[in-house]
């Protein structure tokens, strides 16, 4: 039998005349276009050679991932696209194809045809070593099916940057199966933290694109994220996978383009994202339709004409009942109207002329949704005739606020993101354009937002994409039968579920599974895959030590090169930015519009959801919890995203199992002025610590914003201090 190194040689060659080739396409698709026709068409051959150019892989990128051997004795070598030599003989065919269907579907109990499957491990397009399924073999041993491979540990264990990697060489079967699902569902694929949701859904997309070329081309998809860090880390993926023309946008920006900024109470919030928002709207927009004059005169070049008041109230009420958006009713009443003045023998041009459009802007003004909205949240009046009965007084309570003086200088919220929008389509229509949707972390939106998502969906055709165990915020879900009744409803609902966890390692799984019970009753936890490099480190440190103990410790990982994510909730973000600025740590904030940094990267629990790094460091368990309605499944998140190391840094409960309620109880509220506590009790030592704290700040120049949750943190020592006891974690460590 061959030695493995010469066959390893054997199948360098293959790769090198592959390359070869590949690069070979690249000279050619740079060259200039040969004549067409006519000009057009030459522009055409131009932009198809560059999009052409634009998707093959990279001259580093190794040309293929896997083999697999037919019983016939064909041979194909799977990659991210078709490589074919000069004579046209595949060399590579693409992983999309029925070929590379196989490379992921057989197995020892259905090897379809396959009596091999090879997957390569590279460095570039220099093979390492390759590793074999012999499908008679393992038809004897079931059993070494069930495990993760090499190649998927080896992947797995690969260290992590801010940007989403393809997972084209290691998709497995049951994820494959849901990537080629049929086009036509709307698929709710589910499954715990790191089961490979994202992963599935973007292959997914690339799959659909390449297998219904007919009718699915990139502009036809959309994907949808939570938040802005969570389009970043995503984005990469698809020009990997040749697909780059596909829009990505997160769920903020499916609304008119406005400035927002304002922060609202999550009762607030709840009630803008339900769906009889939408009927609150429409009912006060076609309020805004008008009646007319018993006779209405009009000035046409020096002569008056008078259209009789009835007949211009039936065109109205014509024009109401019809079809269609507001903006385009409204047209159907200036044509009634210009007839009605031709009728009496007025200007054969009627529609344009001022006198008409003056009388059109009187019974039917034109809106734009970001006046309209604000001058309905601005009265009371006309919130009241818009609710119908249909709201209560304490919700228009919620809802009335005073708009800025100049439309301009009016900040909006995240939940009027949606509401805008719904009003743009009562106004102007929304042309559904997309005709696959793809929406990731879809288990927290609201009514409101799916309607926006609903109505960019020309088919009803969408992956839906989720985790019901992290489902937080104003719109926690408990089912997917509350988020798919907004969506269209004209394909079939498919719920699938993606078992193996693949991200997290087992020792951090056991703590964070711990929380379940608690956060989702219901719901099965991932059966994890692997184990981490060691257990989670619990550090239950003093109020004052917190942030210094999360910096530490994010350092050391940095010092190793790992991808770092701090985990803080509101409550101690100021903190630990300060002290990340103290040590002078190259640090990055998901809120800013950053990328993710290949440093330490400070999250929010609420923007961590999606994201995942080396390791992570979750900060005060208890302000999470305390932080969401749902804050158990808040802390499952946090716990959640680390691919090897996890680190809590706690001074209450490192993990709290109690109710929410409990748990906040706890928790110091913040006081706005501290006072100097003569309490006799308070030791010197904490005072001492204390002052240098602030006198390091002072010396720091902390920025104002930093001050608040200082003295916030002081008083909470202080009262510590004086006595209120607070529960200590299990572990300790360091
Ligand atoms: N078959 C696979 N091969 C290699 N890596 C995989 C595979 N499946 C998933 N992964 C990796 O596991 C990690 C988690 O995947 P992903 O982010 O898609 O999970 P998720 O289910 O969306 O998680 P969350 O619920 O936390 O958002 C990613 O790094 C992904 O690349």
């Amino acid at each position: 039998m061959e030695s493995k190194s010469a066959e390893i040689a054997a199948e360098q060659e293959h790769f090198d005349l592959a390359r070869k080739h590949r690069e070979r396409l690249r000279t050619e698709l740079s060259e200039a276009p040969d004549a067409a026709a006519n000009a057009g068409a030459a522009r055409w051959l131009v932009g198809f050679r560059r999009g052409r150019r634009d998707n093959l892989a990279p001259p580093e990128q190794e040309v293929a991932f896997g083999r697999v051997d037919q019983e016939s004795d064909e041979r194909y070598y799977i990659g991210r696209e078709t490589i074919l030599d000069d004579q046209r003989q595949v060399l590579v065919v693409n992983w999309k194809t029925p070929v590379g269907d196989l490379f992921y579907q057989a197995t020892a109990e259905d090897p379809r045809g396959l009596t091999r499957k090879r997957t390569f491990s590279c460095d570039g397009n220099h093979i390492l070593d390759f590793e074999d399924l012999v499908f008679q073999q393992l038809a004897q041993d079931i059993e070494v099916l069930e495990g993760p491979d090499a190649a998927l540990l080896g992947e797995l264990d690969r260290g992590r940057t801010g940007s989403m990697r393809d997972i084209v060489a290691t998709i497995q079967a049951a994820q494959h199966r849901l990537i080629r699902f049929p086009l036509e569902h709307l698929l709710v694929i589910e499954g715990g933290p790191g089961t490979g949701k994202t992963a599935v859904a973007l292959h997914r997309v690339s799959w659909l694109l390449y297998n219904h070329q007919d009718r699915l081309r990139p502009r036809d998809v959309l994907i949808v994220g939570p938040h802005p860090a969570f389009t970043r880390y995503i984005r990469a993926v698809l020009p990997g996978l040749g697909d780059g023309a596909v829009e990505q946008v997160d769920i903020d920006q499916l609304a008119p383009p406005v400035q927002r900024g304002r922060q609202e109470e999550p009762e607030v919030r709840r009630l803008k994202g339900e769906a009889r928002m939408a009927r609150l709207l429409s009912r006060a927009l076609e309020a805004r339709i008008g009646a007319p004059e018993p006779a209405e005169r009009m000035l046409f070049d020096g002569r008056f004409l008078t259209l009789p008041g009835p007949e211009v109230a039936a065109a109205v009420a014509a024009a109401r009942e019809s079809a269609g958006p507001y903006a385009v009713r409204r047209q159907r009443l200036r044509t009634a109207l210009a007839t009605l003045v031709r009728d009496r023998g007025g200007p054969l041009e009627a529609e344009r002329l001022p006198p008409v459009e003056n009388l059109l802007e009187r019974l039917w003004p034109l809106q734009s949704a970001p006046a309209f909205l604000r001058a309905l949240f601005g009265s009371r009046n006309r919130l009241a005739a818009a609710a119908a009965g249909e709201f209560t007084d304490e919700e228009l309570t919620l809802l009335h606020r005073r708009g800025a003086d100049r439309l301009s200088e009016q900040v909006w919220s995240a939940a009027d993101g949606p509401l805008l929008d719904e009003l743009d389509d009562q106004i102007n229509g929304t042309a559904g354009r997309y005709r696959h949707i793809v929406v990731d972390e879809a288990q927290d939106l609201s009514p409101m937002q799916l309607r926006a998502i609903g109505r960019r969906s020309s088919t009803g055709s969408l992956t839906i994409v989720g985790d019901l165990a992290q489902s937080t915020g104003a719109w926690a879900r408990d089912s997917w039968e509350e988020v798919t009744e907004h969506l269209p409803k004209t394909l079939q609902v498919v719920v699938a579920g993606l078992r193996y966890g693949y991200r997290v390692p087992r020792q951090v799984y056991e703590l964070a599974a711990q929380l379940l019970p608690l956060a989702a009753p219901g719901v099965e936890p991932a059966r994890v895959v692997r184990d981490g490099p060691e257990d989670p480190g619990i550090h239950v440190v003093e109020p004052g030590e917190r942030a210094g103990r999360a910096t530490q410790i994010a350092r050391d990982h940095l010092e190793a090169h790992r991808f770092v994510g701090i985990v803080c909730p509101a409550a101690c973000r100021a903190e630990l930015e300060f002290a990340l600025h103290a040590n002078d740590l190259p640090w990055a904030r998901a809120d800013q519009g950053g990328e993710l940094d290949h440093a330490i990267n400070l999250v929010s629990p609420q923007e961590a959801k999606g994201l995942e790094f080396d390791a992570v460091v979750v900060v005060e368990p208890e302000e999470i919890v305390a932080e969401d309605p749902r804050g158990h499944r808040l802390l499952f998140v946090a716990l959640t995203r680390t691919i090897r190391y996890l680190d809590v840094v706690a001074s209450g409960d490192p993990l709290p199992l109690e109710s929410r309620k409990d748990v906040a109880d706890r928790i110091p509220r913040q006081r706005k002025v501290v006072e100097p506590d003569p309490d006799p009790t308070v030791e010197l030592s904490l005072l001492d610590r204390l002052a240098e704290d602030l006198t390091a700040m002072i010396a720091g120049g902390a920025p104002p914003a930093m001050w608040d949750e200082v003295l916030h943190r002081t008083a909470a020592l202080l009262d510590e201090r004086s006595g209120k006891e607070r529960p200590k974690g299990r572990h300790h460590r360091g």
